[in-house]
């Protein structure tokens, strides 16, 4: 096989992963899912196949477009290919990092064209670019490696590898006489197999990177509420678990407050969904700011909310209701161009020794629809039994 038909065989690779990638997009469009998820990874594609697309055609046009953009155009499509990694692995800022390293990348190579450098000079600068990014994405990969597959490890490995070859391949060149005891052509061939193989090893990772994550957003989603990213029903009763055992042993109490916001319906009649959505969200930020770093906030459902109070009297506890209640009585939110004013009525009480999930709620909720009997934007307290 020529260098040529393995040129071809990059450009035709990544082509067909934008084609994958395009229609993977346009699918999830139809289903209203959006997919953004995948953008820079596309971008990535989109200019590797462009770059090996005027590799391929050197010869047939300008130099200008087949030699330094050709280049500068690959390395944005390593950097971006590592980018996308990144975003894979959780982090989402690469920009600082991998910007600058681009901009000197191509910086470097369109001098060492400009000042007519040897072929030999060019490659190498190539090589060391092109592992950089390679090492940068092995890395995003590589932070997974406690905890990942033995496909996973043998991924970061192979990347690993085909690295070193890819740089073994620039320092080669600038051996004087690199082509005396190897044949360049197989070196130039080893090159670009290594970057083909490269191209398939980024694949994998980056799908095996997108399927962990996906794994972990759906296993969050079993307990985070996706709106307010506090806790749902189950992941808040997974939280009260040991408090309601611990409340059998002496000591401080436990207090428990359930909060709902007062007409809550007519929000979503009057201003629509997504300013009750913003009301929503909003109401858990002012909530938070008046609890402890110690205290737990769990949407229940609709616009009813749970907080438990570790190591707080039921007194204590209708004091930071209280607070609750007149901060959100306080903040007129801003939602769809409309000021809405919210109030909310409390629930208190505390867990008792001889409580269970279900009898600890109902009490709460009974204190909750006292409150709402007496005329709303109110906290009551749940009775007391008397020893
Ligand atoms: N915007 C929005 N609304 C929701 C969501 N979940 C439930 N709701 C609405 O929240 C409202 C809950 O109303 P309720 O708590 O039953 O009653 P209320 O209007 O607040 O009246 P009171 O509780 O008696 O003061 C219903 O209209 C639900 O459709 C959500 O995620 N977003």
């Amino acid at each position: 096989m020529d260098i040529k038909t393995l040129l071809l065989a990059l450009a035709l690779g990544n082509l067909s992963l934008c084609a994958a990638l395009f229609f993977f997009a346009a699918g999830a469009r139809r289903a209203g899912q959006g997919a953004h998820g995948h953008a820079t990874w596309a971008r990535a594609k989109q200019c590797q196949a462009l770059a090996w697309c005027l590799l391929y055609l050197r010869g047939d046009l300008p130099d200008l477009l087949t030699i330094p953009i050709a280049n500068a155009v690959l390395f944005a499509g390593f950097a971006l290919d590592a980018a996308a990694l990144w975003e894979q692995a959780g982090r989402r800022i690469w920009r600082p990092y991998l910007v600058p390293a681009l901009g000197a990348a191509i910086g470097v190579y369109v001098a060492a064209w400009l000042l007519q450098l040897p072929a030999g000079g060019r490659i190498a600068i190539g090589a060391a670019a092109s592992a950089f990014f390679f090492l940068a994405g092995a890395a995003a990969l590589g932070r997974g490696w406690r905890s990942g597959s033995l496909l996973h490890r043998s991924l970061v490995l192979w990347m690993l590898v085909l690295t070193a070859a890819v740089l073994a391949r620039g320092v080669l060149s600038l051996l004087p006489d690199g082509g005396r005891w190897l044949n360049p052509v197989a070196v130039q061939a080893v090159g670009v197999i290594a970057l083909y193989l490269m191209m398939l090893g980024n694949a994998f990772g980056y799908l095996l990177l997108a399927r962990e994550q996906e794994r972990g957003e759906l296993a969050r989603l079993e307990v985070v509420d996706p709106l307010t990213d506090v806790p749902n029903r189950r992941g808040f009763y997974t939280a009260l678990t040991p408090w309601i055992a611990l409340a059998r042993r002496p000591g401080m109490p436990t207090a428990l407050i359930i909060l709902n916001l007062d007409q809550f319906k007519r929000v979503n009649d009057s201003y629509g969904h997504t300013a009750g959505d913003v009301v929503l969200k909003a109401m858990v930020d002012v909530c938070k700011k008046q609890l402890r770093d110690s205290d737990q906030m769990g949407r229940l459902g609709g616009a009813e909310f749970a907080i438990l109070l570790p190591r707080t009297s039921l007194e204590d506890a209708s004091m930071v209701a209280e607070r609750i209640r007149h901060a959100v009585a306080a903040l007129p939110v801003k939602a769809e161009k409309a000021i809405i004013n919210m109030t909310a009525s409390l629930g208190v009480t505390t867990i008792r020794a001889e409580d269970s999930t279900v009898s600890l709620f109902k009490r709460a909720d009974e204190a909750l629809q006292a409150a709402k009997q007496a005329g709303r934007n109110r906290v009551a307290e749940a009775e007391v039994i008397k020893t």
